[in-house]
């Protein structure tokens, strides 16, 4: 059997499985987490691999690898490979202002026609113009901008040399400085956002190949071992965190060489992609789709064969990872408001979904507006949550824990409505959806069927696939069986929505008549 590896660096963790590269089955798998934060060292990333894979139960059968990671991400190296500065991640809103002004100086109209995108605070332009107004000495010694998909990819090949940094359609749809449209950089948009042009990973094709890992380097020191990671044998999912993941010394690359005993010499590595577009690859997400991903971000997108300019800004006109294009509304509060709930009412996430299944649908008025983290769509950054509707009959735990699992999920329910589509499936998938409240709730808030896949790590999967697309060179990658569904059905709740939107308003004008803060 002909092993393949698909590696999920998201938001809040990494993980690895381990799949046949021919059926699809399920090996072994294995995860660790990342840290808390929004600036963080891309060391960091890389040692949640090198665990991750290692209570994944290493790499020494598998013949190709594939990294999906968190899109946006500004990840600055030096012109020796070494990192600049911690990266600034998706959900970093200090560069709100930046992307305010990029877009008055071209207009929201031409940014769509040109990246197929307007920017806001999580695309890397934006990200890239902070660095120049905040920190020029940083700016100026940036040679390189890649993604953290980019940079991993590219440290699994042994830090070649900044001139083989390679990236993907997908993920380099998210910079705001590659056009979907014409698949090319729009190098005259990254020299007005940064003043200068570093050097650019090239953009693979679907199934070119990003390169191969060299094997074990002297320089490098050993992966921890005894980790706190979690890894499991083939079939049962992953279950509970991991309590922490180790972490080396923070701060640089080491531009050079890999891990000795996780990764083995030639093993061959996929281009990657966007998380986001690994889901849509991972769940099998074909036209007509749309997949609602309730992880740290919540995401609607849909497969499309046509590239999307949304001048509204709601809708980003992603490419996806098989040479199509990704329509994606995303925002910045999905699992964690349901983490923030639990934490208040101090109880465990599957207590706050069995208190939020006693509550009456709507919660008797109760209303919760989720932006915990400022927002994206609407894209007010600087915007806090709000319950509303607080009287002494809805001052319950049961009430409150009802009330953000919908306010959580009215939040995704305009981001499904934004992207302006008729679905003929609606597919519920990331680690919110392992809540039964969320996915027995879904359908009251969206008002339509649910199809909730078997609880999986679709990204991670997504990757493994692509990595089996390397190997099988097909014109399409290969199908894998899925199992069956579940679809959940429900009446919508009268009201909830409608009510939803007052506190929204409410909380849309608080936001609109604050003045902006940077940093
Ligand atoms: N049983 C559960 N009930 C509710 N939320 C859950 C459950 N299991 C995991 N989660 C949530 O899923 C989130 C992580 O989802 P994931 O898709 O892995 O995120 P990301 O890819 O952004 O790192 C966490 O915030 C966690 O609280
Ligand atoms: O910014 C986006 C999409 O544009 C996010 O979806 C990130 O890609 C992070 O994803 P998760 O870590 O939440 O999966």
């Amino acid at each position: 059997m002909t092993l393949v590896a698909g590696v999920d660096s998201s938001t809040q963790s990494c993980k690895v499985v381990i799949r046949s590269a021919e059926t699809g089955a399920l090996v072994r798998q294995g995860r660790a987490d990342h840290p808390g934060g929004t600036s963080v060292d891309p060391a960091h990333w890389w040692n949640a691999l090198l665990a991750a894979i290692d209570a994944a139960g290493g790499l020494d059968d598998v013949a190709a690898l594939s990294v999906a990671g968190q899109q946006h991400g500004m990840v600055c190296l030096d012109v020796d490979g070494r990192v600049v500065r911690d990266a600034l991640l998706w959900n970093d809103t200090r560069s709100a202002e930046a992307a305010a002004e990029l877009v008055s100086a071209l207009g929201a109209r031409a940014w769509a026609e040109a990246v197929g995108s307007v920017p806001v605070a999580s695309f890397t332009i934006s990200k890239l113009r902070w660095l120049a107004t905040h920190e020029p000495l940083n700016a100026a010694r940036t040679a390189a901008v890649c993604l953290p998909h980019d940079w991993l990819t590219w440290r699994l090949a042994g830090s070649p040399g900044l001139d083989r940094l390679t990236t993907d359609r997908g993920d380099a749809s998210g910079t705001g400085y590659w056009s979907p449209i014409t698949g090319a950089y729009r190098e005259d948009l990254l020299k007005l956002a940064f003043g200068t042009i570093p050097l650019l990973p090239r953009v693979l094709g679907p199934t070119d190949q990003a390169g191969i890992t060299p094997g074990p380097s002297p320089t490098d020191s050993a992966p921890p071992s005894g980790s706190p990671a979690t890894g499991t044998p083939g079939g049962s999912p992953t279950g509970t965190p991991a309590t922490g993941s180790p972490v080396g010394p923070p701060g640089t690359g080491s531009g050079g060489g890999v891990g000795p005993a996780v990764i083995p010499a030639g093993i061959r590595l996929a281009p990657g992609t966007g998380d986001n577009m690994a889901a849509a690859l991972g769940v099998g997400a074909r036209p007509g789709d749309v997949v609602v991903s309730v992880g740290t971000s919540g995401t609607a997108f849909a497969v499309a064969d046509a590239p999307s300019r949304d001048a509204g800004g709601a809708v980003a006109g992603f490419a996806d990872a098989t040479g199509r294009f990704l329509p994606l509304v995303c925002t910045l509060n999905a699992a964690r408001v349901l983490d923030a709930a639990a934490a208040m009412l101090g109880v465990p996430l599957d207590r706050l979904g069995e208190l939020a299944l006693q509550a009456p649908p709507g919660a008797d008025g109760l209303t919760l507006v989720p932006y915990l983290e400022g927002e994206r769509t609407p894209n007010l950054p600087h915007a806090t949550g709000a319950i509303h509707g607080l009287r002494l009959s809805t001052s319950t735990p049961a009430h409150l824990a009802r009330a953000a699992v919908e306010g959580m999920l009215c939040g995704l329910a305009d981001a499904l409505e934004a992207l302006g589509l008729t679905p003929d499936r609606v597919l519920l998938i990331g680690g919110g959806a392992r809540s039964e409240a969320v996915r027995r709730i879904a359908p009251t808030v969206f008002g339509r069927p649910v199809v909730v896949p078997p609880p999986g790590e679709y990204v991670a999967d997504g990757a493994a696939r692509q990595a089996a697309w390397l190997l099988s060179g097909g014109p399409e990658p290969p199908e894998w069986p899925t199992d069956s569904p579940e679809v959940h059905e429900a009446e919508q709740t009268p009201g909830l929505r409608d009510r939803y939107a007052e506190s929204r308003a409410l909380v849309l004008g608080s936001a609109r008549s604050r003045p902006v803060e940077g940093g």
